[in-house]
């Protein structure tokens, strides 16, 4: 695998239950207040309330993702990644959201911005000799040498017209023909209202609840990843999640 950082991965039908619970919770949800802010509240009190520290939740945020391209490698017959061996770009962007890219970019292969925590995540990429990229290739390179694009470069946090160098990035990837996977939120994507010219993956891993604008996800496969919310915090912000099977970290919606 590969990672490209700026500085700064089956059951096929979703649980009906669990889309009329989704259903139900976005229109609690939109009554009330943004999923952005709502996001940003459950991040909070992750952090304040319940001890977790950063480092936890990337770890477990990334592992998600990492397993959820495991899983939809069934969902991508490995006939039909016809390129060998199996090569994955990953695409950090400056906040958190880059943090798990680093983090599933590790998990894949069995990650470079100045905080500490992704000096870290870099260091441990690079000890799996994991190659790290200044550019991003063209998109017709893209095409030819990766299987897939993991999308870690905007999460819950983006907001605004997208600023450079990442609006050249991303008009690299609307051009590309091998499948994206986007973690938490397609980049580039308003949180709440989507984006119709926007890149359109092809898989969606929403980690620890879907976000407003996973309804305007028009990909094969949509997971959730994040196994880490405590059961109060769940019912305060009535996430109604469903049921993790076994000792999974992943659930898949569609
Ligand atoms: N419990 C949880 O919830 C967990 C959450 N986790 C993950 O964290 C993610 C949220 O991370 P996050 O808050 O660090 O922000 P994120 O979305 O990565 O981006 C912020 C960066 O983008 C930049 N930027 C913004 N707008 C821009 C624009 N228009 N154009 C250009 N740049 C723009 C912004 O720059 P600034 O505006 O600050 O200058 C800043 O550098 C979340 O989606 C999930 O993946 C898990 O790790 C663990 C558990
Ligand atoms: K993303």
């Amino acid at each position: 695998g590969s990672v490209l950082t700026h500085t700064g991965a089956c059951a096929h039908v979703a649980s009906k239950i669990y889309s009329k619970d989704l259903a139900h919770r976005q229109a609690c949800t939109m009554a009330n207040r943004s999923l952005q802010e709502e996001a940003q509240h459950i991040d909070e009190e992750l952090f304040n309330e319940y001890s977790f520290s950063v480092d936890q939740l990337m770890e477990l945020a990334g592992l998600s993702c990492a397993t959820a391209h495991f899983f939809a490698s069934y969902g991508y017959p490995l006939q039909s990644l016809l390129k060998s061996p199996l090569r994955v770009l990953v695409i950090c962007g400056p906040g958190n959201n880059g943090g798990d890219g680093l983090v599933c970019a590790r998990h894949l292969k069995l990650f470079r911005p100045n905080k500490q925590l992704f000096q870290n995540l870099t260091t441990q990429c690079e000890k799996m000799d994991i190659s790290f990229l200044t550019e991003l290739p063209e998109a017709v390179v893209i095409d030819e040498v990766y299987n897939l694009v993991v999308d870690a470069i905007f999460g819950f946090s983006f907001k605004g017209a997208v600023r450079e160098p990442f609006g050249d990035i991303l008009s690299q990837l609307k051009k590309i023909t091998v499948p994206i996977a986007s973690v938490d939120i397609p980049s580039g994507w308003d949180v709440e209202n989507g984006c119709p010219d926007g890149i359109q993956p092809d898989m969606l891993i929403s980690l620890t609840a879907p976000k407003k604008a996973a309804n305007h996800f028009k990909g094969r496969y949509h997971f959730l990843g994040g196994r880490f919310v405590p059961p109060a915090l769940e019912k305060k912000f009535q996430l109604n999640l469903p049921p993790y099977p076994d000792t999974d970290c992943v659930y898949q919606l569609n």
